[in-house]
């Protein structure tokens, strides 16, 4: 899969901007702050339906706009598929397929496979565990439909009864029979999630485990593992144990939106006793197996973002990932840079074409 042509409209700091892609190598040059990033997230946007960087959908708009238009054409399987993704303030973002607007956004995950290795990553092991849940659910519900409905359909669930908990607590009331309809259609839906969960980590770890011991040069071993409250007790009985807190609490304090992911080096938590270099492999190593997962499940090459990779690898990394990068297991690739000559010289080492674009004035 691939994407030959951009263009950004009024999308972050762009005012206007197209860009053709021929080549599967492709380097986005220019000052900090110029707007590569950028542009890496305006591909991202047209793939995943929604920003890498800022969850805030609104403050991708350029300033003092309002709206925003981003346009793409990919070839996937033979054919041209034109994406065009907008929004205008005050309104719904709409996103549009060969000049379809889908009805559900959820409808467009998973038809542009992509994966993304950004300095940004780093809060997958600093932050709480919302981040590290997401990352899990993004690379299930790029490959799997009914999950990506069942996790929307458990969250809508949750905020029922969160609002059902809080309703009882202003009105100095309770009832029973109306928490157990929640609680049923919770377990229902959780159930599920936990076990696609389980079985989508089983298949990952190795692949993960693999890519780590590659990029560290089997230096050390990192473990990568599935922590739900659901493993020592089932969610029905989990639900009835907590209701008393709950009603207390006034939102659901148990359930598969606690879950997490944890990551050590050795016997450690690599948050607190991996040097910074083991973090980034770490992270590394995390998305390249999402990058084969999804690879292999897809049976489609993703399109791969390589963001600042220079500036906040150290060489024997970046080596390592562009040697990999020029293997014919990789399709398309972007890269950002600030340093137009060493940009050149590192992709002039790849046995495969790449263009390299200057952003500069014309933003
Ligand atoms: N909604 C917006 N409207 C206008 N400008 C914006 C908006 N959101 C972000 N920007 C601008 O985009 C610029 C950042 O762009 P980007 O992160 O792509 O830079 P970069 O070229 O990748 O820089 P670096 O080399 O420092 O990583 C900043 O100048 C920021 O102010």
């Amino acid at each position: 899969m691939e994407i030959t042509q951009l263009t950004l409209v009024n999308y972050k700091n762009f005012e206007s901007q197209s860009f053709d892609f021929p080549t599967k190598v492709n380097c986005f040059i220019g000052a900090n702050g110029i707007g590569k990033t950028n542009t890496l997230d305006a591909i991202y946007h047209l793939c995943y339906g929604k920003g890498y960087f800022n969850p805030i959908a609104t403050q991708n708009i350029r300033h003092g706009e309002d709206f925003f238009m981003l346009e793409g054409s990919f070839q996937k399987d033979g054919k041209t598929e034109k994406i065009v993704c907008s929004l205008k303030k005050g309104n719904k973002k709409l996103i549009k397929r060969n000049g379809k607007t889908y009805e559900r956004l959820s409808d467009h995950i998973g038809l542009l496979p992509l994966v993304i290795i950004s300095p940004a990553d780093r809060d997958l092991i600093l932050s709480g565990s919302e981040l590290r849940r997401k990352f899990v659910d993004g690379v299930i519900s790029q490959l799997d439909k009914v999950y990506l409905s069942t996790l929307i359909n458990y969250n809508k669930v949750l905020t029922q009864r969160n609002s059902l908990l809080k309703y009882f607590a202003a009105n100095h009331t309770f009832d029973a029979d109306s928490i157990a309809v929640y609680n049923q259609q919770l377990v229902g839906y959780g159930e599920q999630i936990h076990q696609k969960r389980q079985e989508f980590l089983e298949a990952f770890i190795p692949i993960f485990q693999e890519q780590y011991r590659i990029i560290s040069g089997d230096q050390e071993s990192v473990s990568l593992r599935y922590q739900s409250q659901l493993e020592a007790v089932s969610f029905a009985d989990l639900l009835e144990q907590q209701l008393t807190k709950d009603r207390a609490l006034q939102y659901t304090s148990a359930g598969i939106h606690k879950d997490d992911l944890e990551f050590k080096i050795g016997e450690h938590r690599i948050k607190k006793f991996g040097s910074q270099g083991q973090q980034k492999s770490f992270l590394i190593a995390l998305k390249l197996a999402q990058y084969y997962f999804t690879k292999d499940q897809t049976q489609d090459t993703p399109i791969l973002l390589l963001d600042d990779i220079f500036d906040k690898l150290d060489e024997n990394r970046v080596s390592q990932l562009i040697s990999l990068v020029d293997t014919d297991d990789f399709g398309q690739v972007f890269i950002t840079d600030t340093h137009d000559q060493r940009t050149e010289t590192i992709v002039s080492q790849i046995h495969r074409d790449y263009q390299i674009h200057r952003l500069g004035n014309e933003t």
